[in-house]
């Protein structure tokens, strides 16, 4: 995750601060595809615009801080996914990326199934009209009102994440006189290169059944025993913001090995299998990450040689792309508040969120790229750090980061990449409004989920 320092110091500064920094880039007004969202471009004033509308009239309009989501790039990138994995399939958008009625909507219209993973983000699924067999119900401790109603509703899928899950689900199926098509999910013993709190392959962690010491094997011998379930597959996810695909290739290839001992021990072929989400996005120009069609590619070759190896007929492949799809389609709009040069050091811009929209960098030191968005500038790169207004000092939105040295307080700065777990993880610390998401399109805005008021938050403190 981490970029090597480069001897490119601050304008003021004798002494090179401690950072994860490049050379600033030879244009700062240049606005790098590879982290800005597909309709993203500056207009003749030199005001960024996205689907058509500048930033300065969605700040006017909106207000800041504010996240813009660029439908179309969304809309696109479902279809690549769609069209890299095929008929033969099936392609679940991970909700807890960011989950929405519109974007439910968006998913449903472009052919997409959706993995939810907590009784809220099947509730937002199901009102926004997602068939609950396109549905995947995921969790490491549902609670049984939640399995009950997903049993209930007919999701297409629950995925079982413990031995005692597969008893409960069991048992709350039968007494609904249902048969839950089900798979489990296992740990398949990989460590997957990306910060340890998003790694969930290896077994010292709280995710899935491992399939060290055969309790993997055990677990698809209960469920196989059960009436109230039907086994359809294994599956696995290894983590997430992950660009190596050494990772995906081992933990299919274990897949399949299990596939290969149910067939041995049961005499059943179990016909899917769901290798997760995890693929890594480009949050810096530095990032490189692999596109849906060599994914599909990779994935697919490997599953048919293995099963080719082990006698098995082909499974059906799932994936559960989340950050992939919506990570690179929406920016974070901010205004500077003021703008604080330390000498020797670095300059402190503080902007009008922080950790309370954008927790990753304070979480897993994530790095974020940043530009300043309603003028552009002649002005010398300043190395800058780019803080929220929360009373934490950890409270940082772009750690290291290089913006012109005119930047002033009313200057609206934005971050791209913010689309995925950003929205989704937003908090009200120092009882912070959560800012809304507008979808942009072809000249149009619309809030699709509006911000938060401080009527809101005290209609919630019942006093
Ligand atoms: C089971 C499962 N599927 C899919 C995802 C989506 O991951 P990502 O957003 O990295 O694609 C996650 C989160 O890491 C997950 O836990
Ligand atoms: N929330 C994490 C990833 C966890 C994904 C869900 N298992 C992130 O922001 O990168």
């Amino acid at each position: 995750m981490s970029r090597s320092a480069h001897p490119a110091g601050p304008r003021h500064a004798d002494v090179l601060p401690e950072g994860h920094y490049s050379a600033p880039p030879a244009d700062l007004n240049r606005l790098d595809p590879k982290v800005w969202s597909r309709t993203v471009d500056r207009d003749a004033r030199g005001v960024v615009t996205v689907g058509g509308i500048g930033v300065d009239a969605l700040a006017e309009e909106f207000g800041t801080p504010a996240y813009f989501l660029d439908e179309d790039d969304f809309r696109a990138r479902c279809r690549a996914w769609a069209e890299a994995f095929g008929k033969d399939a099936d392609v679940f958008y991970a909700g807890k990326a960011f989950l929405s009625r519109a974007v439910v909507r968006w998913l449903k219209e472009e052919g997409l199934n959706l993995d939810v993973c907590s009784g809220g983000e099947l509730s937002t699924a199901l009102s926004a009209g997602m068939p609950a067999e396109r549905i995947a119900f995921h969790g490491n401790n549902k609670s049984e009102d939640e399995i009950r109603r997903a049993v209930e509703v007919g999701v297409g899928r629950i995925v079982l994440d413990s031995f005692q899950e597969i008893v409960r689900v069991a048992h709350i199926a039968q007494s609904l006189g249902k048969r839950q098509r089900v798979q489990i999910r296992v740990t398949v013993g990989v460590e997957a290169h990306t910060h340890e709190f998003i790694a969930t392959a290896h077994e010292d962690q709280k995710f899935g059944i491992a399939l060290a010491g055969g309790q993997a094997a055990e677990a698809v011998r209960r469920a196989l025993k059960l009436d109230g379930l039907e086994l359809i597959g294994i599956h696995s996810h290894i983590g997430s913001q992950i660009f190596d695909m050494a990772g995906f290739e081992v933990s299919a290839r274990r897949v399949v090995q299990l596939l290969a001992e149910v067939r041995d021990e049961h005499g059943v072929e179990l016909p899917e299998i769901d290798l997760g989400g995890g693929l890594g996005i480009a949050y810096t120009s530095e990032d490189d990450p692999r596109e849906p069609h060599e994914i599909a590619k990779a994935l697919s070759e490997i599953v048919t040689r293995e099963c080719e190896a082990a006698g098995l007929r082909t499974p059906r492949i799932s994936v559960e792309p989340g950050r992939a799809i919506v990570g690179p389609t929406a920016f974070t709009l901010y205004r500077v508040g003021t703008v604080k040069p330390l000498e020797g050091l670095r300059t402190y811009v503080s902007v009008d969120g922080g950790m309370s929209d954008n927790i990753r960098t304070a979480l897993y030191d994530a790095e974020y790229s940043v530009s300043l968005v309603s003028r552009t500038s002649e002005a010398e790169p300043m190395l800058s750090r780019v803080v929220g207004k929360h009373c934490e000092s950890g409270d940082i939105v772009v750690r290291d980061a290089f913006l012109p040295s005119d930047l002033a307080p009313g200057d609206l700065i934005a971050v791209p990449a913010t689309g995925a777990y950003c929205r989704s993880m937003a908090s009200n610390y120092n009882h912070a409004l959560r800012p809304p998401v507008v979808a942009v399109r072809e000249g149009e805005a619309r809030v699709v989920v509006r911000r938060e008021t401080e009527e809101d938050l005290l209609r919630l403190d019942v006093g």
